[in-house]
């Protein structure tokens, strides 16, 4: 079957050269054929995902015009404006999938507007709200190497779509043929008669007014002279992150040079996550000799933030997703509280694997903590939740441990936007009390316990990766683990059982262990990795480790 798929696109026009060329040199090598054609790119955590190349199985303008014909079957069938949003980041090819999407809904009949410049996903969700459309497209791979491009799908309210959407959209794709299926009109025709136009300056200044709009004290950071190192890493985030802190008031920002303009090779930073210490190297440098308060990274689609912080000792210290969320949870309740901002019925959302210190800050401000399954589009879901009764204000704040924050309803993606501007307006808040972000996140620990989060990830590449997790987590159901590292397990919950968590269907397993420690294990729906997330306490933070190490050994054996 596979071969013959790969002769197939072999005798076909396929317009871009790399891939003929990809498609020659594999002849004959059965196991690049299967890799490429045995399979096809799945709707995952955050839409498609995969490898830039040729075949069924890689991101490619076959597949990503496979994909919109999918997307434009499903507007079709839905009224409204008729009207899809597009943007892509950086990336390469990302311009020339965008354009092949933007001529398919054209083709289709189907209004597109696409930003003229690479655009992030707070961006894209905004648009999608800001022209009523039905659809929204972000071609991006988020933070993965320079060889994966990606494509996100948007619903009408601007969220990711969620699995029955999801659904709809990928039956369609399944029954458009990835190489004739697709109807197609080029960019320059759909422009000129009138379907393809570009996103507007009310559109772009609109979303930075409902960010600034999410300021706790505004004007705040126009008197604190805080000092700042910024990397956009290559991506999205230069345009809109700088804008936002100028506007804010913040002038001192010094930008890391090598990351500061489009580049989808990402040559000094091969792995754009800035959870990966690697991505945040050269801006923790620069922080240093500039002697910043605060260096702040974010990835190629800017809805991902990392930061390094100056400790009190003069060093600069790496701050986590939960770390953050819980900082930022904590500084908008309490600043909210004290300005008497604060919504009625306050709600905050978290993803299941992200810290439960959340828990114990929204219950000492009386604000609601609702938990989703992982991605964000779950949290953008509550919030439409919300919407559907008029309520969009109660919602304060989400996160996930991987370095997505929300803070407004104005879009239903991660922002790492109003993140940047919110954790250097916390910033400059506890350095005018003669504090700082890490002594707050010191007292928070003394307050509520010294709690340790810690993901370990383990990789499969490929199609034989694929099944090796699978088999992974078949194991962990067929066998349960009933003790780890010498601490009993006292509680599993199993995710594929919807009744007994309340939510969708998820492959997910966690362990909950008789000293209150926990582990949970799921496969990405973005990477090939099979994932443990971790969570300890300790009196301190070495005791906190020392059980971390503890049971990740244990666990190693069921993940190899
Ligand atoms: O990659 P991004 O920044 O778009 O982020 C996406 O992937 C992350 C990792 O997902 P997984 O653990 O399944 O790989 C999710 O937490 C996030 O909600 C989702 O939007
Ligand atoms: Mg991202």
């Amino acid at each position: 079957m596979y071969q013959d798929e790969y002769k197939r696109w072999l005798g076909a026009d396929l317009i871009d050269c790399d891939l003929g060329k990809e498609l020659r040199d594999i002849e004959g090598d059965d196991d690049a054929i299967k890799e490429r054609f045995a399979a096809a790119l799945q709707f995952g955590t955050a839409g498609l995902r995969g490898t830039l190349g040729a075949g069924t199985n890689r991101m490619n303008i076959w597949v990503v015009r496979q994909a919109t014909q999918g997307v434009a079957d499903w507007v079709k069938g839905e009224g409204g404006t008729q009207t899809v949003a597009i943007s892509y980041d950086t990336r390469l090819k990302g311009w020339t999938f965008a354009k092949e999407a933007a001529g398919v809904l054209a083709a289709n009949g189907i209004n597109v507007r696409i930003y003229d410049e690479p655009m992030p996903v707070p961006a894209l969700s905004f648009a999608t709200r800001f022209y009523k459309a039905n659809a929204g497209i972000m071609v991006t791979a988020s933070h993965n190497p320079a060889k994966y491009n990606g494509y996100k799908a948007y619903g009408p309210d601007g969220c990711q779509m969620t699995d029955d959407a999801a659904d709809v959209v990928y039956n369609a794709i399944q029954k458009t043929d990835v190489l004739t299926g697709a109807k197609y009109m080029s960019f320059a025709e759909g422009v000129e008669k009138g379907l393809i136009k570009f996103v507007g300056e009310d559109c772009k200044e609109g979303l930075y007014k409902n960010i600034e709009a999410c300021q706790v004290r505004p004007g705040l950071c126009k008197t604190a002279g805080l000092k700042l190192v910024y990397s956009p890493l290559n991506g999205t985030g230069l345009v809109p992150v700088t804008r936002v802190l100028r506007d804010i008031g913040i002038d001192d920002v010094t930008i890391v040079p090598e990351q500061e303009y489009p580049n989808g090779y990402f040559t000094t930073c091969s792995y754009p996550n800035p959870e990966i210490l690697a991505a945040m190297e050269k801006g923790v440098e620069l922080a240093k000799k500039t002697d910043a308060d605060l260096m702040l990274a974010t990835d190629p689609d800017a809805d991902r933030v990392g930061i390094a912080m100056k400790c009190p000792d003069g060093s600069y210290e790496l701050v986590s997703g939960n770390e953050m969320g819980v900082l930022l949870l904590d500084y908008i309740c309490a600043g909210r509280q004290e300005k008497g901002t604060m919504p009625k019925n306050p709600v905050a959302v978290k993803s299941i694997v992200s810290t439960p210190l959340a828990d114990a800050v929204a219950k000492h401000y009386g604000v609601e903590l609702r938990h989703t399954l992982t991605g964000f589009k779950w949290i953008g879901d509550q919030i439409l939740g919300l919407e559907k009764k008029g309520e969009e204000d109660r919602f304060i704040f989400g996160f996930e441990e991987s370095y997505g924050y929300l803070a407004g309803s104005y879009v239903r993606d991660k922002d790492a936007v109003v993140a940047s501007m919110l954790i250097c307006e916390m910033a400059a808040y506890y350095r005018s009390k003669g504090s700082s972000i890490k002594q707050r996140l010191e007292e928070i620990y003394s307050q509520y316990g010294r709690y340790l989060n810690k993901v370990d990830s383990f990789e499969f590449p490929g199609l034989s990766g694929m099944d090796k997790m699978k088999g992974m987590m078949e194991n962990l159901r067929k066998d349960p683990i009933q003790e780890l590292a010498g601490k009993k397990v006292v509680k599993v919950i199993d995710y594929l059982d919807t009744a007994a968590t309340g939510l969708p269907k998820a492959n997910v397993l966690t362990y909950e262990l008789e000293d209150g420690s926990s582990v949970i294990i799921r496969p990405s729906g973005t990477e090939p990795k099979i994932k443990a997330y971790y969570t300890t306490k300790g009196k301190d933070l070495a005791e906190a480790q020392a059980a971390k190490d503890k049971m990740a050994e244990a666990v190693k054996p069921y993940l190899s």
